[in-house]
């Protein structure tokens, strides 16, 4: 049988104009990261090197990753070289998360970790930090800001304490526009809900029984309170479903998938279209990835999935989701080619990248 392959490790981009709040950000998910071990790459446009890898919970230990700036990165093998050190096994991340320079490209980088051939990684999203009190001013000043929105997975619209009502109402307008329909999330302070990024961990704290209260823990503490607040934000729809997924209905349904459907996890069944595997799909924004994997021989056949996204529909989407379902007519329709929309999304051993959907000025 073949082994059950590691998990992959997302890596998030986070990216903003100078200001908007993206350290403030990072800082929020690092204090409620709960059990996730976090690597943190900040690109501290300045310092002209990648400064340091912070690992959550090991406040102080950093890991120099040598001399070179991330966003001047010519060419992929560069990031590939951090993000090998990061994946180590030994390491035993989570998540990664990259603080672009507020004077990035967040699309080269995008570019980059698609083409990286590290099968230890996925793409985890880019989530553009837009600061909603400067906003208009910015956008005078750095006109490219709204060619950063249009290829952002998330738009975090943060500062929202510091605009008036007014003045919040016409950046939305204007932010909606630029960012094509992506899910844009309202956050003072960036205290989003870290499980829009990424799936919780929770593991036992290896020393917890000698542990003192640490500064992150008390941090964690006064944190609490926004905790029922940030839920707000988003929407998120639960499927299941014991009757297999039919893969062209399934695939119809993601491939018209509104932009505001931020991330999509979970596996699906596709029955007798492929008896021997469930399929774990992973989706953030345009992107979609499907790793087959055969299923154990105790495994209850079925399909969990998880939407999360800001501005959707839930009961529509749980309708269509359940519309996906096969009937007993599909089982007369011929099965040979019914996964081909499926396979276009399964990482290629070339690591030739699919499931990228080129945003409006990429070019393919
Ligand atoms: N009022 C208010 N201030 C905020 C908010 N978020 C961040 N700030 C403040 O804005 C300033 C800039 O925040 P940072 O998190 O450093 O922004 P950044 O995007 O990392 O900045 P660069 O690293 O310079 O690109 C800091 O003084 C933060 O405390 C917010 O939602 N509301």
């Amino acid at each position: 049988m073949t082994p059950p392959r590691a998990p992959q490790i997302p890596v998030v981009v986070l990216a903003g104009f100078l200001g908007s709040g993206k350290t403030t950000l990072l800082n929020h998910l690092l204090h409620n990261r709960a059990g996730t071990r976090i690597g943190v790459i900040v690109n501290d446009f300045g310092s002209i090197e990648i400064d340091a890898m912070t690992v959550a919970g090991q406040v102080g230990s950093t890991v120099s990753l040598g001399n070179g700036c991330l966003c001047c990165a010519v060419d992929a093998s560069e990031l590939d070289t951090f993000l090998e050190t990061l994946t180590r096994p030994a390491v035993r991340l989570d998540v990664i998360v990259i603080e672009a320079s507020g004077l990035a490209e967040p699309q080269e980088l995008v570019r980059m970790l698609l083409a990286s051939d590290n099968p230890r990684i996925r793409y985890g999203g880019l989530v553009e930090v837009v600061d909603a009190a400067e906003f208009m001013n910015t956008r005078v000043r750095h006109p490219e800001i709204d060619r950063h929105l249009a290829v952002a997975d998330l738009v975090v619209l943060n500062k929202t304490d510091r605009a008036s009502e007014a003045g919040l109402d016409a950046v939305r307008e204007a932010v909606a526009a630029s960012c094509g329909g992506a899910a844009v999330i309202e956050a003072s302070y960036g205290r989003i809900d870290p499980e829009l990024l990424f799936d919780p961990v929770t593991r036992p704290d290896e020393d917890d029984d000698a542990r003192q209260l640490t500064f992150e823990d008390l941090l964690q503490e006064t944190a609490h309170d926004h905790g029922s607040h940030l839920h707000a934000a988003y929407e998120s729809v639960s499927f299941s479903a014991e009757v297999p997924m039919n893969p062209r209905r399934l695939m119809a349904f993601l491939d018209s998938r509104p932009g505001g459907l931020y991330r999509i996890k979970g596996f699906a069944d596709f029955g007798a279209a492929d008896p021997g595997n469930r399929y774990t799909l992973h989706a953030v924004g345009g992107f979609l990835r499907f790793v087959p994997q055969p299923w154990t021989r105790d495994e209850p056949r079925l399909t969990q999935l998880v939407l999360i996204g800001s501005g959707i529909d839930a009961r529509a989407l749980h309708e269509e989701l359940a519309d996906c379902r096969e009937t007993p007519q599909d089982a007369t329709v011929q099965l040979e080619r019914s996964m081909w929309g499926v396979l276009r999304y399964v990482r290629q051993p070339e690591g030739d990248e699919p499931g990228h959907e080129p945003a409006a000025d990429e070019t393919p």
